[in-house]
């Protein structure tokens, strides 16, 4: 490999290499592969951890923008040090079983995160700021069901946060390097299509573009 090609690409190297990262764990949904996605699919419900009077709530399309999350803010399961997180539109979310026992975590954040107070899941967010970017999407975790055929994760966003839940930034290198290996691409915000949907709603607004 010349020179040029060392520092500005030229996958040879890694290229149909075996995984070097395959200890290091992200998700269980991710984990030992990730799950297709099934065409035509068309949604199905979501159920709390709790073993009596779970709370169900049933989403009547496919998700999008499937991905893991390290921020401190969305839920994990048990071990995790990612969430997976997707959107649907609001108006396909509905609490179909049990919703007296779900609390909102934080009301002054941009997702209204509505949780089961007995288990703690988190079993749909919600934006209620007419003015927010993602406003008419609720955040759901497709693991919380028992379906399979839900949209497979297709990026890592917020990876830098994952160090406020604790994790040694000595490991940064080897988390990121198993995100890339599993396709996973490694963002410290959100995806570049989301992070320019957001940017250009905040340009319209401010009368900068049409
Ligand atoms: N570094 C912060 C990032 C939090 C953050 O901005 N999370 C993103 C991804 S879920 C977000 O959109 N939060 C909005 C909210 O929590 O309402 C943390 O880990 O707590
Ligand atoms: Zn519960
Ligand atoms: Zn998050």
């Amino acid at each position: 490999m010349g020179l040029l090609d060392k520092l500005f690409g030229g996958d040879e190297d890694t290229a149909g290499a075996p995984p070097k990262f395959t200890h290091v764990k992200i998700h269980p949904q991710v984990d030992d592969g990730i799950p297709p996605t099934a065409p035509g699919f068309s949604g199905g419900t979501l159920q709390c951890k709790c073993a009596n009077n779970a709370v169900v709530v049933t989403v009547g399309d496919q998700t999008a923008h499937n991905h893991v999350c390290g921020c401190t803010k969305c839920w994990k399961p048990d071990g995790a040090i990612f969430s997976q997180i997707a959107v649907v539109a609001r108006d396909k979310v509905d609490v179909t079983e049990n919703g007296d026992k779900l609390d909102v975590v934080d009301a002054s954040a941009a997702i209204q995160r509505h949780a089961c107070r007995d288990c703690g899941v988190h079993m749909y967010g919600r934006i209620e700021d007419s003015n927010h970017p993602f406003h008419g999407l609720d955040f759901v975790h497709t693991e919380l069901s028992a379906q399979t055929g839900w949209a497979a994760p297709e990026f890592a966003a917020f990876v830098s946060s994952i160090i406020e839940s604790g994790v040694d930034p000595a490991r940064m290198d080897d988390i990121r390097g198993r995100l890339s290996e599993l396709g996973l691409t490694p963002y410290d915000c959100l995806s570049p299509p989301l992070m320019d949907a957001i940017a250009t709603h905040v340009a319209k607004q401010k009368g900068v573009l049409s």
